[in-house]
């Protein structure tokens, strides 16, 4: 059976076909070149490596003040300067509270995610306000687990003009990551959306990056059945099933929205 770890020709291979993705999309644009925000986090990092190398990428540091970790952006920080990157950073706190403040009644407490999400969606906005200030492209971050699984915000970190890594499982982020040079100390931190203090991605879905990534790969690449699964990796039945049902509620933020046809009713 094929494995979820790629060799070196593969590797090299995602490597050159995401580098090509980055610059036909950015000649595809006619814009100048590309922004990316960078949290210090390996996907953010292994973007902005790979398009850094090919295209004119600016770095957008967007901390809130509530809950993101300083570190991460001292490593943000000083990944784009290793990489010659122009970067802005800007504090979001404010804006995100301004938000927060036409509903003065309710608060994070009863209504977590709905909180956390406004954060990305801010980010969001700044990545497209500074996309159509300097006529660039907005890289997204996204990974396949993180798609599959739906585990962004619809229209926050989700809204995006390229997904250049969206064809690699976590798994596969961090093999990469260590291909192209990410800085250790990146690729060692425990995966986090910073949405909220100790927040991690695996602590919120519930299961490690290693074994979900497995359980994805075997379904949806190799088309294996729970019981090919279950002998590979001794994963349970109500895990599998509960992670095949949020693959399939989050179809939703994997596509366009869709249109109601009225030609149907009316015609041409
Ligand atoms: N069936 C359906 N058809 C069409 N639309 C549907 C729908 N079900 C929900 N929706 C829509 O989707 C909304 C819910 O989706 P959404 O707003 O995204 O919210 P939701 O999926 O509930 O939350 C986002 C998740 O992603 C995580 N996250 C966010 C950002 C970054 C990262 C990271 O790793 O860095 C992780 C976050 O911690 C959380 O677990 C609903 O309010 C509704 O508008
Ligand atoms: N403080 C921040 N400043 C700028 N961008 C941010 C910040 N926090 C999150 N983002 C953006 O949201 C994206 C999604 O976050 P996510 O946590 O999935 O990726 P990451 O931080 O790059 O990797 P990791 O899995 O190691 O946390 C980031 O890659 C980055 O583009
Ligand atoms: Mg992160």
């Amino acid at each position: 059976m094929k494995g979820l770890l790629l060799s070196k020709d593969e590797l090299v291979k995602c490597e050159n076909a995401i580098e090509e993705s980055i610059v036909r999309a950015v000649e595809t644009s006619k814009m100048n070149g590309a922004i990316l925000a960078l949290s210090g986090g390996i996907d953010s990092a292994l973007v902005a490596v790979l398009a850094s190398r090919v295209v004119d990428v600016f770095g957008l540091l967007l901390p809130d003040r509530a809950t993101s970790d300083p570190g991460d952006m001292e490593d943000a920080r000083d990944l784009a300067k290793s990489l010659g990157m122009d970067y802005e950073l800007i504090e979001i706190g404010g804006i995100v509270e301004a938000v927060y403040s036409a509903r003065p009644n309710l608060g994070p407490k009863e209504c977590r995610l709905a909180y956390a999400n406004v954060k990305p969606r801010v980010r969001m906005i700044m990545n497209y306000f500074a996309s159509n200030l300097d006529g660039r492209i907005v890289l997204g971050t996204g990974n396949k687990t993180e798609l599959l699984m739906g585990y962004f915000t619809k229209y926050g970190d989700g809204g995006v003009d390229l997904l250049p890594i969206a064809g690699l499982y976590k798994t596969r982020v961090r093999q990469m990551a260590k291909h192209v040079g990410v800085p250790e100390a990146i690729i060692k931190k425990p995966p986090s959306a910073g949405l909220w203090k100790g927040q991690t991605d695996e602590g919120e879905m519930g299961i490690s990056y290693e074994a979900l990534d497995k359980i994805l790969y075997g379904v949806y690449d190799l088309g294996l059945s729970y019981g090919e699964i279950q002998k590979e990796t001794g994963v349970d039945e109500a895990t599998f099933t509960r992670i095949m049902e949020r693959v399939r509620d989050n179809e939703h933020k994997r596509n366009m929205p869709p249109i109601t046809d009225i030609t149907a009713v009316i015609g041409p």
